[in-house]
């Protein structure tokens, strides 16, 4: 068994239909895949429907399963009705929401303009809130106990430069997790979210982060277990935490990054000491120490 594998056993997402958005590529792609090898019946909505339909067909032939492809832009809250409604009419109720879409630039800020800006945060935050907003009226009214699961990023947390829009609206994403975790609890409702360090998907590698500028750098070796993650982890993660096996947990983020977040501890430059100077920082330490004694 190993970490390339599916976690949960078959049938796992039997009789639930979840909406994946930009389920089209990358690792929504992937977290559809596995939804319905898990018996789950898949919507996928992202703004290029010949991108969508292409993987419809390629994830049924694989799968077996039932997914329906809806072009919807989730800036649009009138794109996010149809989907709603064409996914009942097709599959009887809605019963889970992955807000994957997203957009992205790596950019000093100051070489922004305004609607940069607005093009990322108006994607992330408020195509996040505007579904989980139509989603969660239509699960309240309808006594249906629906699950949100949010895909941030570590730097929610920590922030980081160059990709600030991006910070800024995961962040907000966070916080509606956990605001409305609480305020759905009532409800049945929960809402979780995965916070994913790097995994290679053609949107962030190719189209974010081109391959002149990545050759500049190592991924690999910034991260403490020394490789970016594979779809299929995060597919686990996502599976379990749409499932009703995860009844008790809302209002969390679980951070998969191999440790990459880790690298701000205080003390991690000491990752360079060799073992022969480890050996004298403990004689110079155990000697001060001595010293100290003999002299109170
Ligand atoms: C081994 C090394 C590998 C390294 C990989 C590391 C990856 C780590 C992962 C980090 C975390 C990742 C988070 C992610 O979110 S990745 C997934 C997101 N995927 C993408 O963003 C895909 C790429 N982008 C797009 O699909 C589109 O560009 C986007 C959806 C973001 C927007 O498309 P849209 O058509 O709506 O927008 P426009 O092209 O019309 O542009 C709108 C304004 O934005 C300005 N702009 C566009 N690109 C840039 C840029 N690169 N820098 C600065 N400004 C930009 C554009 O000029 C428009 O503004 P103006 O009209 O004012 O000019
Ligand atoms: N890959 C990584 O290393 C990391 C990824 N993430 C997060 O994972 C998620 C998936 O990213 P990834 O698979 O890498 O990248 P992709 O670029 O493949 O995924 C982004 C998706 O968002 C869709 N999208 C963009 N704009 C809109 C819009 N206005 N309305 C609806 N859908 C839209 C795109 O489809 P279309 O163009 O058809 O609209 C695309 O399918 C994102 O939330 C990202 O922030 C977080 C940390 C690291």
């Amino acid at each position: 068994m190993g970490y390339k594998e599916g976690m949960l056993r078959d049938g796992a997402l039997d009789n639930k239909t979840v909406i994946v958005t930009g389920g089209g590529t990358g690792l929504g792609k992937s977290m559809a895949t596995y939804f319905l090898k898990l018996g789950a019946n898949v919507v996928i909505c992202s703004r290029r429907l010949e991108v969508l339909e292409t993987t419809a067909k390629e994830l049924e032939e694989q799968t077996g399963g039932q997914i329906l492809a809806i072009a919807c832009d989730v800036r649009k809250t009138e794109e996010i009705e149809n989907v709603i409604t064409k996914s009942i009419e097709k599959f009887g109720q809605v019963d889970g929401l992955v807000n994957n879409s997203a957009g992205n630039f790596i950019s000093p800020t100051e070489r922004l303009s305004y609607k940069a800006v607005d093009t990322v945060v108006d994607i992330v935050l408020r195509g996040t809130y505007y579904f989980t907003l139509a989603l969660g009226k239509y699960w309240i009214e309808n006594k249906i106990k629906g699950t949100v699961l949010n895909i941030s990023t570590t730097y929610a947390w920590t922030g980081s430069g160059w990709v600030v829009p991006s910070a800024m609206a995961k962040a907000g994403v966070l916080a509606m997790t956990k605001s409305l975790a609480f305020e759905w609890a009532e409800h049945g409702i929960r809402l979780n979210a995965i916070a994913p360090g790097p995994f290679p998907t053609k949107g962030a590698w190719d189209r974010l982060f081109p391959e002149e500028l990545a050759k500049k750098f190592s991924f690999e070796n910034r991260i403490p277990l020394q490789r970016v993650g594979d779809h299929q982890e995060l597919a686990n993660l996502a599976a379990y935490l749409v499932s009703d096996f995860s009844a008790y947990i809302t209002g969390e983020v679980i951070t998969l990054d191999g440790g990459e977040v880790l690298s701000a501890g205080q003390f991690n430059f000491l990752k360079e000491v060799s073992e022969d100077q480890w050996d004298a920082i403990e004689d110079q330490i155990k000697n001060a120490n001595r010293n100290s004694k003999k002299s109170e």
